[in-house]
């Protein structure tokens, strides 16, 4: 679905992707993890079209993301930090965007339900808390039924019945075959719902590996517990899951 092939990425002299290759199939919920820094988002960013890189592809469903932007409809992003117009009420954002999606009429209102944002709908961006606006990004990233999520630390400011509820989302999207890319330095959070681990460090591409895959080469069962034990072990773990 997502096919990614030594993609590189620089700034300035500063190497933030080192050749990563990539192939991202339906139906998996792939946890992008690594210290700050090891370049989450630049390829996070890069799928989007929103960073150029200089070196590699990306295909989705067998279309560069180079030549044409119409790809961009199958994905739902929730950036780590959203960005609306101060000016414009909860409702006029929403009204906004659909707007801008003229193609479907399908609409998921699921989650602004849940966070029962339709009950704020006429206060302005400017005057909600960060946790209201992740709950604006997260219902937005939803709205349109796409074929792939991209969520960048979806969690963050979230109380935890909001993030629970996100989760309980994030888990039913992932049964109905989506394909989710999922960032989160949170590991807890990941629980449950991520079928893969993609393992980023200094732009390289450390692992990418099926989460029971880790498990029975770690020997541990909780993803906090599998993650920390590579990171210890590195090379003899690697030596196993290759
Ligand atoms: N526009 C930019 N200009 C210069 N350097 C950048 C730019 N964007 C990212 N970088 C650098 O590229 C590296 C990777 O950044 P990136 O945001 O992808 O990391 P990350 O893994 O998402 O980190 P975090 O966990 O903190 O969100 C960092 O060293 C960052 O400073």
């Amino acid at each position: 679905m997502i096919k990614i092939e030594h993609l590189s990425k620089s700034f300035g002299k500063f190497a933030a992707l080192k050749d990563i290759n990539v192939h991202m199939r339906q139906g998996q919920a792939i946890s992008l993890l690594g210290p700050n820094g090891s370049g989450k988002t630049t390829l996070i960013k890069s799928i989007l079209g929103l960073v150029i890189p200089e070196k590699g592809n990306i295909t989705i469903n067998g279309q560069s993301v180079k030549r044409d932007w119409s790809y961009r409809s199958l994905i739902g992003y929730m950036p780590q930090i959203g960005h609306y117009p101060d000016n414009m009420t909860i409702d006029q954002v929403f009204a906004l965007i659909k707007e801008m999606r003229k193609d479907t009429h399908d609409y998921d209102e699921e989650l602004i339900r849940g966070f029962q944002l339709n009950k704020l709908g006429n206060k302005t961006m400017r005057s909600l808390s960060g946790g209201t606006r992740q709950k604006v990004s997260a219902s937005l990233a939803f709205l349109f039924s796409p074929s792939v999520y991209i969520l960048d630390e979806p969690t963050a400011g979230l109380d935890p019945v909001s993030s629970e509820l996100l989760k309980e989302k994030i888990l039913k999207e992932r049964e109905a075959g989506k394909l989710i890319l999922i960032t989160s330095h949170v590991l807890s959070d990941l629980e449950g719902i991520a079928s893969h681990i993609i393992y980023l460090q200094d732009g390289d591409l450390r692992f990418y590996s099926a989460v029971e895959e880790l498990q029975a080469a770690t020997g541990e069962e909780k993803l906090n517990k599998v993650i920390a034990h590579i990171m210890k072990n590195e090379s003899r773990v690697a030596k196993t899951i290759q």
